[in-house]
């Protein structure tokens, strides 16, 4: 592996961790205890920079379907989707307790989070997503993400939390992804099949060649398989996060990992993560409107790399809600910025010229002092 590539997980400050169902429930004997207090220790020496520097990390954890089975009693996984949500509902509450348990063990706080696609798509439920997990990472707590069975049916339904575990990645900008699974990492075809399969140490996230080595799921527990990974290690890439596929009963593994040590398959993101963010925003071409601001605000925006406050706010145009993209016009009416807007136009035409302090006063609640965040927010002036 090359220098740059283990530099990528050595200089990582915010990372996704993934675990997937077999590995979570011992191929469906029930919650593995030991396992789970592993990742826990690891995750807690990762967040108290015991492998470098502090890291922020956030816990993907599959595995509620398959513990709901064994505590209901079921050895054959339900075809009926609402005995699978009841399933997880169950199996949820012991994952949580699980976590909780073992994080608490090892001095570090944790937090339930469960979530859609359906909640990531919608904007102003990806801002509140968005906004609770990097509150809970800067008080140290470590989120516990799981899909939100209950509320989804067929067709919204993930199916597998590898793209959960890259979508959370999208959502919190994470630097690397890292999938633990009951293989090393990817080989050019399943080992489970096939003898002669090489194992695969880095590749481009997103090269379509990867898809055609990656299978199914090789146990009845586990339900993406590779493919899933790859699709998610192509997806995070979106961000500008890389992703390592490696195996979760390694030693250390997160550890080492985050030192640097080449472990597992590494998916290297092509695209850096601002120039990622650009394209994404630049992509949301349907701008909702656009605020205007002062000669002030456009120098804290464009030269300082300060987000913009309602105070440095002149004007408001057009209908939009929060988590619209909108337009940030200097006084020149020149387009400098682009963002996600905190606030919708309504509460932001009444927030122009006022500082924070009068926010409550004003709107009855205190949400973020900023209009546009700097990290959902990109400079379009030249
Ligand atoms: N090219 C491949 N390289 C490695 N594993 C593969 C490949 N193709 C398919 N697989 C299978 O994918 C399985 C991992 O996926 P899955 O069972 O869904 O795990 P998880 O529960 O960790 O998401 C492996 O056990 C392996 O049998
Ligand atoms: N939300 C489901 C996860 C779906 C699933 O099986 O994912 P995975 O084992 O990661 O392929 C659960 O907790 O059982």
């Amino acid at each position: 592996m090359a220098i740059e590539s283990t530099q990528i997980l050595r200089s990582a400050r915010r990372i996704v961790v993934k675990v997937g169902s077999s590995l979570v429930t011992n191929e469906g004997r029930g919650l593995d205890a030991q396992a789970i207090g592993e990742w826990a220790r690891q995750l807690a020496a990762l967040v108290n920079g015991e492998a470098g520097a502090k890291r922020e990390v956030i816990m993907v954890s599959s595995g509620a379907v398959a513990e709901g089975m064994k505590r209901l009693g079921w050895s054959v996984r339900p075809r009926q989707v609402h005995e699978l949500q009841a399933a997880a509902a169950v199996g949820q509450m012991g994952l949580a307790q699980m976590y909780e348990t073992k994080l608490r063990e090892n001095g570090i706080g944790s937090a339930q989070v469960l979530l859609t696609h359906a909640d990531l798509a919608d904007r102003e439920r990806y801002l509140n997503a968005r906004s609770t997990l990097l509150t809970l990472l800067r008080l140290g707590v470590v989120p516990v993400i799981n899909e939100n069975d209950t509320v989804v049916n067929d067709e919204i339904k993930f199916g597998d939390n590898d793209t959960l575990g890259a979508l959370v990645a999208n959502l919190v900008e994470a630097d690397v992804l890292v999938i633990l699974t009951d293989q090393k990492g990817l080989f050019t075809a399943d080992p489970r099949r096939d003898p002669q399969a090489q194992f695969v140490h880095e590749a481009k996230a997103g090269d379509p060649a990867l898809e055609t080595m990656a299978g199914g799921a090789g146990s009845s527990i586990g339900r993406g398989g590779m493919l899933t990974k790859i699709l998610a290690a192509k997806r995070a890439a979106g961000s500008g996060a890389s992703t390592v596929i490696a195996w979760g009963r390694e030693s250390d593994v997160l550890v080492r990992l985050a030192a640097g040590e080449a472990m597992g398959t590494l998916l290297v993101s092509q695209t850096a993560k601002k120039q990622a963010r650009k394209q994404w925003m630049a992509d949301h071409l349907q701008l909702r409107g656009a605020v205007s601001v002062d000669a002030g605000a456009a120098v804290k925006l464009c030269a300082e790399g300060k987000s913009l406050l309602p105070i440095g706010m002149t004007g408001v145009e057009g209908d939009f809600a929060r988590g619209d993209v909108i337009a940030v016009h200097d006084p020149q009416g020149q387009e400098i910025a682009r963002g996600l807007a905190n606030y919708a136009s309504g509460e932001a035409r009444r927030l122009c010229r006022k500082p924070s302090s009068a926010f409550e006063q004003l709107l009855g609640y205190v949400a973020e002092p900023e209009m546009l965040h700097r990290d959902n927010l990109v400079l379009t002036g030249r």
